[in-house]
C-alpha cells in the first residue's frame, strides 16, 4: 500500500470533563481528498488544530511526511510542508493579495518577515507569486488588500498562500462557509485540481461539495469516527444516515 502522508492514530484530546476528540485514528493518501464530516461541535475543528499544532493533543500521535511531528510547534510543521487555511482567516488584512503570496514564499525560503521594502523588490518573488495567484484565478486582484477581497477570494488566497509555502498535504477547515452558490461551484472545480498538488483534509458543511470532490468521508460525532468509506459506502451506512446525514443522503 502507498506510504500515507498523514496518519493520526488513537488521538484525544479533553477539554476539562468533555472528550473533544475520543481516540480519533484517520490517515491521507497522495493524492485523495478525504472529507471529514460530522454535526457541529463533533470536533473537526479540534481535530484539525491539533494537525496543525495549535493545539496539543492529550495522547496519540500525528505523523506527517514520515515523522513524528507531535513535538513541533505551528511554524515547524508548516515548515514540513502541512498547509492550512482556516474559518477565521490568518491573513494580513492590510497588504494587497500579492504581498500576502509573497510573505508566504518568503517564508518558505526562510527569510525574515521583517524586510518588506527588499522584498517588494525582488522581481523573481513578485514573478513567483504572481504565478501562484494566476494558479488560483486572482491574478486581476493581485494589487487590492487582502480585507477588500470578498469572502471567496480570501479562501483563493490562502490556497495561494499554501501553494506558495508548496504544501504536502492542504488542512482546509470549511473553505465553501459564506459562499454563493457560484462560488462554491468554482471552489469545488478548483479544489479537485488541487489534489494533484497535494493530498486535502476536508471539513465540510456543504455535502454537495464533500460528495462530488471526496474520494473517502469519515464521519466524526462526539469526537468518535462512526465510519469511514467511499461516497457511497457513507450514504449508504445506517448508522451514519441516523446520526447526521438524515436528509442529505
Ligand atoms: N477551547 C475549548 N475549550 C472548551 N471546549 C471546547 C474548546 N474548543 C471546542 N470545545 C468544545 O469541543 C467540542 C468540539 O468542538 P469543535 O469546534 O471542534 O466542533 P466542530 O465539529 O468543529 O463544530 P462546527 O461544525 O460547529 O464547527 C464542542 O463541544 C465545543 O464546545
Amino acid at each position: 500500500m502507498v506510504e500515507p502522508v498523514l496518519e493520526i492514530s488513537d488521538l484525544v484530546k479533553n477539554f476539562g470533563a468533555l472528550r473533544a476528540t475520543d481516540g480519533v485514528t484517520l490517515d491521507l493518501r497522495p493524492g485523495e481528498i478525504h472529507a471529514l464530516i460530522g454535526p457541529n461541535g463533533a470536533g473537526k475543528s479540534t481535530l484539525i488544530h491539533q494537525i496543525c499544532g495549535t493545539l496539543r493533543q492529550d495522547s496519540g500521535t500525528i505523523r506527517f511526511a514520515g515523522q513524528d511531528i507531535g513535538g513541533l510547534g505551528v511554524a515547524g510543521r508548516a515548515r514540513l510542508g502541512l498547509g492550512r487555511t482556516f474559518q477565521v482567516s490568518s491573513l494580513a488584512p492590510e497588504f494587497s493579495a500579492l504581498r500576502n503570496v509573497m510573505l508566504a514564499v518568503q517564508a518558505r525560503e526562510g527569510t525574515s518577515f521583517r524586510f518588506f521594502k527588499p522584498v517588494m523588490r525582488d522581481g523573481s518573488l513578485i514573478d513567483t507569486a504572481m504565478a501562484m495567484l494566476e494558479r488560483v484565478g486572482l491574478t486581476a486582484r493581485a494589487r487590492i488588500p487582502a480585507a477588500e477581497l470578498s469572502h471567496g477570494e480570501r479562501r483563493q488566497l490562502e490556497i495561494a498562500m499554501a501553494l506558495a509555502l508548496r504544501s504536502k498535504a492542504f488542512l482546509l477547515d470549511e473553505p465553501m462557509a459564506g459562499m454563493g452558490p457560484e462560488g462554491s461551484k468554482s471552489l469545488t472545480r478548483f479544489l479537485d485540481a488541487l489534489r494533484q498538488e497535494a493530498p486535502i483534509l476536508l471539513v465540510e458543511h456543504d455535502m454537495d461539495a464533500v460528495f462530488a470532490l471526496a474520494d473517502r468521508i469519515s464521519v466524526l460525532v462526539y469526537g468518535r469516527i462512526i465510519a469511514t468509506g467511499t461516497v457511497e459506502e457513507i450514504r449508504r451506512d445506517p448508522a451514519v444516515r441516523t446520526a447526521y446525514l438524515g436528509d442529505h443522503v
